[in-house]
C-alpha cells in the first residue's frame, strides 16, 4: 500500500438507515460555501524530483552543443560516450533521462537496471529500432524522438549515394589515389530518364523523390500507408511492391525497420527485380538480407549498391558485402551534417526537458500524441479524471478487489471530437496508484490496467447544447465492490463519483446519488448525517479546534430534515482523535476521510 492509501481513514459509526432513493425521490440538492484554494501543477508523464533537486540526464552519444546547453540549463548532464552495456546498466539507475542516437541499444535490461528512475528516453534522430519500446512502455518510460531535423540530411545523403554510385565516384577516387588512371573502367550510367522506386514514401522518401525529379528521373513509390494524393502532388505514382521491383532501374529504401520490413529485400524479391538494378539504402541495414544482396550482386541481378546502414554496425571488416567491388559504403552518415546534428540536438533536448517537466511531448513514440491546443483544453478534465479515480478507489472497502470500472463522459461534443485516451489513462492512474506501488502514467496506464485485470469500459452520453466545453461531467463507477461509505453506492450498487470542471477547477459533484459540490483539492471528509440545523457549525468547530483548515463545504440532501451528505474540503489531515469526535456527533451516521 502506498502512503496515500494507508492514510485514508474511514470510520463507519452507525448502521445505514434506509435511504429513499427511488426514482420518485427528488434528486438531493447541494448548497455550498467556497474558500479559495491553491492550484496544482499537471504532471502527465514524468516528473522532476519532488524535492526540487535537478534531474540527471545521461547523454550516451555525441549530441550537438546547442542541445547539451539546453539540457544543462535544466538538469545535471552526464555526457558519457562509448559505454559498454554493463556500464550503461550501472549508470542508468542514477538517471532520470537517457539520450541516445542509433549506436546505443536500449534493451529491457536498461529499464530493469534503472529500477523505476528512468522516466524518458530521448532518441536524437528518427529510427527507434534500437529502443525496446514494449519494455519502455511496461516500465512507464516515455520514449521521444527527433523525427524532423535530419530529414533533409538523410535525403541529401541518399541522393549523394545515388549519383556517386552511378558514376563510380568512390571506386574511381580510390583508384586514382592508388596511382591508377582507368577512364574506361569507371564509365557510369546516367540518371536522367531512369526510373527510381522510392520504397517508403515518408519524410525522407518524399524529399528524395523531389530531388530525383529535379535530376530528370521518373519516380515511382511504394508505401502501403502513404496517401496517393500526396504522391501525385509531386508527380510520383504510388505502385505495388512487386511493380516497384519489376520497373525500377534504381531502388532507394526509406521505410523503418519493423518486423514487416525486416529483410524485405531477399533472394525471392531480388529475383523479381530488373537485371542491372542499382540499390541505395539510407534507411536501416536490416531491411535487406545482406547475404542475399551479395548473391544478387554476384549473379548480376544487382549491378551496384550504395549502403549507409548495416544489419550490424559497424559491419565486420571482412564483410563480403562491404568489400564488394560494386558496393559503396558510408558509416551511417545520413544524419551527419552540422545543420542536422544541431537541429536534432535542440529538438531532442526540448522534448526531453518538456517530458521531465511533465508536459506531453509532441514526438512521443509510446504515448498518445495530443496537440498542444487539445491538451490545454483538456488539462483541468485530466486532473479531474485522476482525482475521481483516486476518490472512487478510496471509497472501496479493503479486501474487495477492484476489477470493473465504468466511466461515463457527458458532453455536447461529437464522439470523434473528444479524445478520451488521456482521461482514461488518468482515471487508471488514480485508481491503481493508491492501492499499489506501481507508478502509472500515460505511457503505461493501459498496460498496467490490463496486467492487473482492470476492465475499464467507457460510455459517451451526448448532450444537447453548445459544445463549447469538451465535457460536462465525468462519472467513475466501480462495480462488484463493497464500500466503506455506503452512501457512495449507486442504486445499482456501484461505488459512484461524479465530477465536473467549474471555472477551470475540478469539483466533486455527486457521491452515490447525493449531489455535493466541493473542489477536488487537498482532502475531503464525506459525512452522512440527519439533516438538522447546526451540523455545519458542529463539524466546523471540531475541525477548527484541531487547527484543520476548511476550504470548502457543501451539503447535499434528499429532503429537508432527512438524510444529508456533507462534503468538507480540508487543507490538512485531521488527527484520528478529531475524526473520532466527528463520528461521535449523534446525528452523524457514517463518514470517511479521503485524500484527493
Ligand atoms: N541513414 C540515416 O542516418 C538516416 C537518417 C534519417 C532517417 N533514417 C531512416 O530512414 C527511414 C525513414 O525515415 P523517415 O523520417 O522518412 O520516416 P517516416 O516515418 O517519415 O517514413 C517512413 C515511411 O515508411 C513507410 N512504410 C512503413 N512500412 C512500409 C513498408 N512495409 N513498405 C513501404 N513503406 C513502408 C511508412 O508508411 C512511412 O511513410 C527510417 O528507417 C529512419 O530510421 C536514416
Ligand atoms: O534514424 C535516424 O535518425 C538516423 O539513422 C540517424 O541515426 P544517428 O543519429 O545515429 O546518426
Amino acid at each position: 500500500m502506498s502512503a496515500t492509501a494507508s492514510s485514508a481513514i474511514s470510520v463507519a459509526t452507525k448502521p445505514l438507515k434506509s435511504l429513499s432513493l427511488s426514482s420518485r425521490s427528488p434528486l438531493p440538492s447541494a448548497a455550498s460555501v467556497a474558500f479559495p484554494t491553491p492550484r496544482r501543477r499537471l504532471v502527465l508523464v514524468a516528473c522532476t524530483a519532488g524535492d526540487g533537486s535537478k534531474p540527471t540526464i545521461l547523454v550516451a552519444e555525441k549530441l550537438g552543443e546547442a542541445g547539451v546547453k539546453l539540457l544543462e540549463d535544466f538538469a545535471n548532464v552526464d555526457c558519457s560516450y562509448n559505454l559498454t552495456p554493463e556500464e550503461l546498466n550501472t549508470k542508468i539507475s542514477l538517471c532520470d533521462a537517457l539520450i541516445v542516437r542509433s549506436g546505443t541499444k536500449v534493451g529491457r535490461e536498461v529499464f530493469e537496471s534503472s529500477r523505476g528512475r528512468l522516466k524518458v528516453v530521448g532518441r536524437a534522430g528518427v529510427g527507434i529500432d534500437n529502443v525496446d519500446l514494449s519494455a519502455a512502455t511496461e516500465f512507464g518510460c516515455l520514449v521521444v524522438n527527433a523525427p524532423t531535423a535530419n530529414t533533409i540530411a538523410a535525403a541529401e545523403h541518399g541522393i549523394a549515394l545515388l549519383a556517386g554510385m552511378a558514376r563510380n565516384v568512390a571506386q574511381a577516387d580510390a583508384s586514382v589515389k592508388a596511382g591508377e588512371w582507368k577512364r574506361n573502367k569507371y564509365v557510369g550510367v546516367s540518371l536522367v530518364g531512369k526510373t527510381l522506386a522510392v520504397m517508403g514514401f515518408g519524410k525522407v522518401g518524399t524529399e528524395v523523390a523531389r530531388r530525383a525529379k529535379g535530376l530528370g528521373m521518373r519516380v515511382i513509390a511504394h508505401d502501403p500507408y502513404a496517401p496517393a494524393d500526396r504522391a501525385h502532388a509531386i508527380g510520383v505514382d504510388l505502385v505495388s511492391f512487386d511493380e516497384a521491383l519489376a520497373t525500377a532501374d534504381f531502388i532507394s529504401l526509406h521505410m523503418p525497420l519493423t518486423p514487416a520490413t525486416s529483410k524485405i529485400l531477399n533472394d525471392e524479391t531480388f529475383a523479381k527485380m530488373k537485371k542491372g538494378v542499382r540499390i541505395v539504402n539510407v534507411a536501416r541495414g536490416g531491411v535487406i538480407d545482406e547475404d542475399a544482396l551479395v548473391r544478387a550482386l554476384d549473379a548480376g541481378i544487382v549491378a551496384q549498391a550504395a549502403l549507409d546502414v548495416f544489419t550490424k554496425e559497424p559491419p565486420a571488416k571482412d564483410s563480403p558485402l562491404v568489400q564488394h567491388e560494386r558496393v559503396t559504403v558510408t558509416p551511417h552518415l545520413g544524419a551527419s551534417t552540422m545543420e542536422a546534428q544541431e537541429g536534432v540536438a535542440i529538438e531532442i533536448a526540448e522534448a526531453v526537458v518538456g517530458a521531465l517537466n511533465g508536459e506531453l511531448a509532441a514526438t512521443a513514440v509510446n504515448a498518445p500524441m495530443v496537440s498542444a491546443e487539445v491538451l490545454t483544453e483538456l488539462k483541468p478534465y485530466v486532473i479531474l479524471a485522476e482525482k475521481l479515480g483516486r476518490l472512487a478507489v478510496q471509497l472501496v472497502a479493503g479486501g474487495s478487489g477492484v476489477k470493473n470500472v465504468k466511466v461515463s463522459y457527458t458532453s455536447a461534443r461529437a464522439t470523434d471530437d473528444l479524445d478520451t485516451r488521456l482521461l482514461r489513462a488518468m482515471i487508471t492512474k488514480g485508481i491503481i496508484e493508491p492501492i499499489s506501488d506501481v507508478y502509472v502514467n500515460l505511457v503505461n496506464a493501459d498496460f498496467t490496467a490490463k496486467q492487473r485485470g482492470l476492465r475499464i469500459s467507457e460510455e459517451r452520453v451526448l448532450l444537447d447544447g453548445s459544445p463549447e466545453n469538451p465535457l460536462e461531467t465525468i462519472t467513475v463507477q466501480l462495480g462488484n465492490v463493497e464500500s466503506k461509505f455506503a452512501s457512495s453506492l449507486s442504486e445499482s450498487g456501484e461505488v459512484k463519483v461524479e465530477g465536473r470542471v467549474k471555472d477551470g477547477v475540478p469539483h466533486l459533484t455527486k457521491v452515490g446519488s447525493f449531489e455535493v459540490d466541493v473542489t477536488l483539492e487537498g482532502s475531503i471528509i464525506l459525512c452522512r448525517q440527519v439533516d438538522q440545523p447546526g451540523m455545519i457549525g458542529t463539524v466546523g468547530s471540531i475541525l477548527g479546534e484541531s487547527n484543520v483548515n476548511v476550504n470548502f463545504m457543501s451539503v447535499g440532501r434528499i429532503a429537508p430534515r432527512k438524510q444529508a451528505i456533507m462534503a468538507i474540503g480540508v487543507d490538512d489531515q485531521p488527527s484520528k482523535e478529531t475524526l473520532k469526535k466527528i463520528g461521535e456527533i449523534p446525528a452523524v451516521e457514517e463518514f470517511v476521510f479521503l485524500k484527493v
